[in-house]
């Protein structure tokens, strides 16, 4: 999925892109854009620790004698946006595009802390962005103009599928789908392997089989033109074994029951991330 046609290029101009905050998150869009091609000179990572990363400059606080960041993309988590603003504000412009990564926290929140900006958009992003096949939710603020917009869908394009949401509210809630998904599916997986081991399979090979089964399902279902359920009813022989597990999943819509709760706890969190953030 990473394509280093779209990166390679000018994202912004060419003036330095700040990454502030390189843990699990912005970690994964790090190694994305390098291995999507991305200019690794035009990078500074920013992070308390100043733990190194190869190929990129890594400070432990911003660089307040360097050139204005045409980019700065936040990847602390949103408690500890107060606690970087001091530093940070001051040294963006009417040049620097922001991004934010930040759940929960809306447009007017950041540009009440950046005044200063070219635009600002909110990504929210997910862990597989690391290997190019993230899902890249957007939303851009009421005075970002389509440059900055497509500077902002360049940026991210290379790490996944973009989605653009010009309802905010709209892209809180799927932020519950596609930001905190891969952590819904991830605890799926164990759960099947769990259940193979009640099966009797050891673990490492319910491991295995779950895991291996799930991506095999994944990336058929992602490369067919049938719907899901069309390929659940292939895999289901009348009177066979899968339709009986089915009618467990099926009975009482236990499954999407579960989903719903699950995505609305999620993002019912978003919104309190969101109110603090006010
Ligand atoms: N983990 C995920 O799957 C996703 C996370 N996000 C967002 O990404 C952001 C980061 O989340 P994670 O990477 O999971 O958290 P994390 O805790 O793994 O990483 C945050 C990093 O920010 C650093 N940091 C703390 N204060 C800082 C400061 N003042 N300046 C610079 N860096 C600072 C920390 O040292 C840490 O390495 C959050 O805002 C979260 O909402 C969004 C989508 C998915
Ligand atoms: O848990 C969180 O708040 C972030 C947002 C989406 C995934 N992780």
């Amino acid at each position: 999925m990473a394509d280093s046609s779209k990166i390679a290029g000018t994202i912004a101009g060419d003036g330095p892109i700040w990454l502030v905050g390189a843990g699990n998150m912005g970690g994964a869009m790090l190694r994305g854009w390098l291995d999507g091609g991305i200019d690794p000179a035009r990078i500074t990572v920013i992070r308390p620790s100043g733990t190194p990363i190869a190929g990129v400059t890594v400070l432990t606080a911003p660089p307040i004698d360097g050139e204005m960041p045409a980019v700065l993309v936040l990847a602390m988590k949103p408690q500890k946006l107060d606690e970087a603003v001091p530093a940070l504000a001051p040294l963006t412009g009417e040049g620097t595009l922001i991004v934010s990564v930040l759940a929960g926290v809306e447009v007017p929140s950041l540009a009440k802390r950046f005044p200063q900006h070219r635009a600002i958009v909110r990504v929210m992003p997910n862990t597989p962005s690391g290997i190019g096949q993230g899902v890249m939710l957007l939303h851009a603020g009421a005075d970002a103009d389509a440059a900055a917009k497509g500077d902002a869908e360049a940026l991210v394009a290379p790490l996944g599928l973009c989605e653009w949401f010009d309802d905010e509210a709209l892209f809180g809630r799927a932020s519950a789908l596609s930001g905190c998904g891969p952590a819904f599916l991830f605890r799926f997986i164990d759960a099947m392997a769990r259940a193979g081991e009640g099966q009797g399979l050891a673990p490492d090979q319910a491991a295995r089989l779950a895991l291996a089964t799930v991506q095999g399902a994944a990336q058929l279902a992602a490369g067919s033109e049938e719907s899901p359920a069309t390929l659940a009813d292939r895999v289901a022989s009348p009177g066979g074994s899968t339709r009986a597990g089915l009618n467990v999943i099926d009975d009482g819509e236990a499954l999407d029951r579960l989903m719903a709760d699950v995505l609305a706890a999620s993002a019912r969190r978003n919104e309190e991330m969101a109110a603090a953030a006010r």
